[in-house]
This record gives structure tokens, C-alpha cells and sequence, in this order.
């Protein structure tokens, strides 16, 4: 089979229902089970030979070869001149990485272990300064898998605004506050401004030595200790773990230390088995390749311009940004590799929500509006409440029945209450929502991006489209610079002459 975009282009265009119709075997060629998780693509147009001729182009653009390089720890993030090493957090990669986040894990656990004894005083509150991938990783893992531990009360804070901090000062004591500054450069404005506020804060309300209770988790120990944080509360992490991609190093101390080390553990264990399949399974059975071929399949031959994950799980409800900052700053690119213009879409915009809260909000659009969505469900078989069953029944079942309705719609006299149907979803159930299977899930999306990114021949590991934006504000700051009308008018109108 010729291994170009032509071939899938060309590949015939069935309607879902007649996909099952035509194949008895068809839920079971485009469903698989890894780590705890069932993923099913059944409802979306991938069919056998879809994912054959994907296959066959993911042979061409040397898919296996830079997974290889991936894990081998080569130098992958090839315009930061940078390998790509979250994996070795995990255990899986080039030893000597390997070796070198063990041993950061191990200074992070001492650490823990301390502040466990009260060794930094009394602690109860944790409050995590960061931003980007410095606060989303962390964000979801305690959000997720926090709520029935009693052990810190932890709170992120990210935005610039004021208010952000102002609302976590008023329900934390200083006294009994940890504050962890969380920044890869140890440069970023906002999380400067907010730990300096910060520190402040603990100052005027008494605290005697605020530097004593800072921890900081960054890949440039030189800057924080230039902050002014002592060096035995410094827990570094390599260069060539990306912000997008850090929860696995240091930077998820608040989970570790919210959590407690075992459940950080079986994190890492859980991403660890995902990493395992995707590096060792045949492509036509590899969960990350599968639904990577999926997002191709619709944004290169539908046209689809942005996809949907939704939650069906209160304890997910962060999922859906967090995926945000993995898929669009890893793939929402416009050259290639090698600097040419990339010729047709990167990644798709990723927008979502939680179920069933969306249904009665945005999924008017889904169902009847004119833009093809390609959703995803992801939903948990063992509830999260210990209320009466109703709760978790109503919450799958509607998940289930969305996708259902999506895939047939509903033809009647009146269009205006007309469902055109055959609109793709896929769905990923997890057994459980524990630590194990959340890192699964989490490594699945990564290397989802990663196929994503080998197929389109573009660096999923840079991100300079963020860069213009902060150094205008910078100029702004420092004042001197011309901007345009409108630009000068609205600093005029916020700040005055
Ligand atoms: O961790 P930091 O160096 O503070 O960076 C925080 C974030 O800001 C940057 O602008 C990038 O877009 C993100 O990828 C990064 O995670």
C-alpha cells in the first residue's frame, strides 16, 4: 500500500451505522483494553483498513525510529537542541536519566518526609505557585485524586490577578503555610510576582523565617537560590523534562506530598505500563497510535477543526484544560521540523467540558450544529460518591447515550427537531480513578501527541508561539515603546498618562 496522506484521503467515506452493519468484528478490531483502561474507537470512521494504510504512513514518516529516540533520550527537540526525558521519570528510558530522576524523586521523598515530621513547623496548608505546565499537571492530579485525604489542604495558584492569591490568603494561616514556588525557568513574571506577593503576605502575618518554609521545584537551582531559597529546599529537575510534560518530576510535589509518596508512586508506575505498551506494541493495537490516528483522520480528511474530550467525572473535571496545554502547545504548529510550512492542519482547537453538565449547555452544537466535532467521552465504572447508585448510573448512562445518540440521530418530518447523526465520538472508561490509572491515562495522551507530531512532521516539544506575547507585555511594562492606536489607547484608558 502506497504510504502517503493520499491513500487515507481517498479511503471510502461509510456512514458509522453502516461501519457496524458491514463488520460483526468491528467493535472488537477498534477497541482494546491497557493499564485499567477500556479505550473504544468503534464509533468513530476509523475502519481496519483506515488504520492499516495509518500504519503504513506512520512506517513512512519513521514513527518507529523516533520512538526509539524518544525513549533513547536523543536530542528529539531538535530547535531547543534538547532531548525529551519525562518518560525517564517514570523509570522508562536512557539509564542515565533514568538515574539522575530517581535520585531527584528520592531528594523530593526526604523532603516529604521532613515536612511530614514537622520538621519545617507545623505545616497544613501547601500553597503551589506556578503557571502553564508549572500548575496544570499539578492541578488535576490533587484535584482528581485528593478529595477523600485529610493530609494537607492544597491550593494552586497560577493567574497574575491578585484575586487568585487574595482567596487563598483568606483561608490559609501563614503560620501553618508551605509555599512552594514552582517554575522550570525560574523566570516567569507571574509566578515571580505571585511567590514574592506570597512571601509578603507570610512577612506582615509574622512569620518569622518565610524563606525557611519556600520550596522550590525548578530545572534552574542557580535562579532559586539567587531568589533567596536555601539549596536543601531546592528540588531540581532536568532540562529535558518540558513544562507540558512535568508532573512526573518535581514539579509534582504538591500531588506527592498531598497524596502521600506511595500514591506518587503508583503514578508513575501507571504511566510507566502506558509508556511499556505504546513502546512495544504493534501500531495496530497501540492505544496512543489508535487515537492519534483517529485526531488525523478527522482533522486531515474531515476537516475538523477541534475536538472535544468530556468528562463524565466530577474528579476529571480539569482534564479537559490540562489536555488543552498538552495538544495545542505541542501541535498547534505551522512548520515542520525542518522549518517548511507544514501544508495542511496541525492540531485540532481542544475544548471540552464534564458530563453531564455540557449536555445542557454546549451539546445543542454536537448534535445539530454545522461543525463536525469529533468527541471524546471518558468516564469511570467505579463512582467516586457513596451515594445512592443512581448518582453513577445516571452519569454513565448518559455518557453511553450521548455517543449512541451522536452515531444514529433521529430523522423526523420537522428538521428543526431533525439529528443528522453518524457524528464520531470515542470513549475511554477507566476500571477505577486511582493513581495508577491516572498516570495510564495521562501518558496515553502524551504519546497521542507524540504520533500526532511524528505524522505531521512538526516538534510537538517547543513552544515559541508564547514568546511574542510576553515580550510585548514586558515593553509594555517598561514603557518606551510605541505600540499601535488601539494598544496605546487601552494602556491610556487603564493606566492614564
Ligand atoms: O515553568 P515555567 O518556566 O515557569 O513556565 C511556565 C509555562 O510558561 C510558558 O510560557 C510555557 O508556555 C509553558 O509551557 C510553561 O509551562
Amino acid at each position: 500500500m502506497a504510504a502517503d496522506w493520499s491513500t487515507i484521503e481517498s479511503l471510502p467515506q461509510t456512514p458509522l451505522l453502516d461501519l457496524f452493519a458491514n463488520d460483526p468484528n468491528r467493535l472488537a478490531s477498534l477497541s482494546l483494553d491497557v493499564a485499567g483502561i477500556h479505550f473504544d474507537w468503534s464509533k468513530t470512521h476509523l475502519t481496519p483498513e483506515a488504520v492499516a494504510a495509518f500504519v503504513e504512513l506512520a512506517k513512512a514518516k519513521g514513527l518507529a525510529a523516533k520512538r526509539d529516540a524518544l525513549f533513547g533520550g536523543e536530542v528529539v527537540n531538535v530547535t531547543e537542541g534538547r532531548a525529551v526525558e519525562h518518560t525517564a521519570e517514570r523509570g522508562e528510558g536512557n539509564p542515565e536519566s533514568v538515574a539522575t530522576a530517581r535520585a531527584s524523586h528520592a531528594r523530593m521523598r526526604a523532603l516529604i518526609d521532613a515536612i511530614e515530621a514537622e520538621a519545617l513547623g507545623p505545616i497544613r496548608h501547601v500553597l503551589h505557585i506556578g503557571i502553564g505546565g508549572s500548575a496544570l499537571g499539578p492541578d488535576l492530579l490533587v484535584d482528581a485524586l485528593g478529595r477523600d485525604t485529610d493530609r494537607y489542604d492544597v491550593a494552586i495558584v497560577s493567574n497574575v490577578d491578585g484575586v487568585a492569591l487574595e482567596e487563598v490568603f483568606k483561608r490559609f494561616d501563614p503560620a501553618a503555610t508551605l509555599l512552594v514556588v514552582a517554575s522550570k525557568t525560574f523566570t516567569t513574571t507571574e509566578t515571580m510576582l505571585n511567590a514574592t506577593s506570597a512571601l509578603q503576605w507570610m512577612t506582615e502575618n509574622g512569620v518569622e523565617d518565610p524563606y525557611g518554609r519556600v520550596i522550590a521545584l525548578t530545572a534552574n537551582p542557580d535562579k532559586a537560590v539567587e531568589w533567596g531559597v536555601d539549596e536543601t529546599r531546592i528540588l531540581s529537575f532536568a532540562e529535558s523534562v518540558g513544562g507540558r510534560y512535568s508532573l512526573w518530576s518535581t514539579i509534582g510535589f504538591p500531588a506527592a506530598l498531598g497524596l502521600g509518596w506511595d500514591a506518587f508512586e503508583e503514578l508513575l508506575e501507571g504511566a510507566a505500563e502506558m509508556d511499556r505498551h505504546f513502546r512495544l506494541t504493534d501500531l495496530a493495537q497501540n492505544a496512543p497510535a489508535l487515537a492519534a490516528f483517529a485526531d488525523l483522520y478527522y482533522t486531515q480528511v474531515r476537516h475538523a477543526e477541534t475536538r472535544a474530550p468530556f468528562a463524565y467525572d466530577e474528579r476529571l473535571r480539569l482534564l479537559p484544560s490540562y489536555l488543552q496545554q498538552l495538544e495545542m502547545e505541542s501541535n498547534g504548529k505551522g512548520v515542520t521540523v525542518d522549518g517548511e510550512a507544514v501544508g495542511r492542519p496541525t492540531a485540532a482547537i481542544t475544548w471540552g467540558g464534564v458530563g453531564t453538565d455540557a449536555q445542557h449547555a454546549v451539546f445543542q452544537l454536537l448534535h445539530q450544529g454545522t461543525h463536525l466535532v469529533p468527541v471524546e467521552f471518558i468516564a469511570v465504572i467505579e463512582p467516586g460518591d457513596v451515594l445512592s447508585d443512581d448518582h453513577h448510573r445516571q452519569l454513565l448512562l448518559n455518557a453511553f447515550a450521548q455517543g449512541a445518540a451522536l452515531m444514529k440521530g433521529k430523522k423526523v418530518d420537522d428538521p428543526a427537531r431533525s439529528y443528522s447523526g453518524d457524528r464520531p465520538s470515542s470513549t475511554i472508561l477507566l476500571d477505577t480513578l486511582d493513581p495508577r490509572t491516572l498516570g495510564a491515562l495521562i501518558a496515553f495522551y502524551e504519546h497521542r501527541v507524540f504520533v500526532n507530531g511524528v505524522l505531521l512532521g512538526i516538534n510537538s516539544f517547543d513552544q515559541f508561539g508564547v514568546e511574542l506575547g510576553k515580550e510585548m507585555a514586558k515593553a509594555a511594562d517598561q514603557g518606551g515603546q510605541e505600540f499601535d492606536p488601539s494598544t496605546e489607547d487601552l494602556i491610556q484608558r487603564a493606566f492614564g498618562a
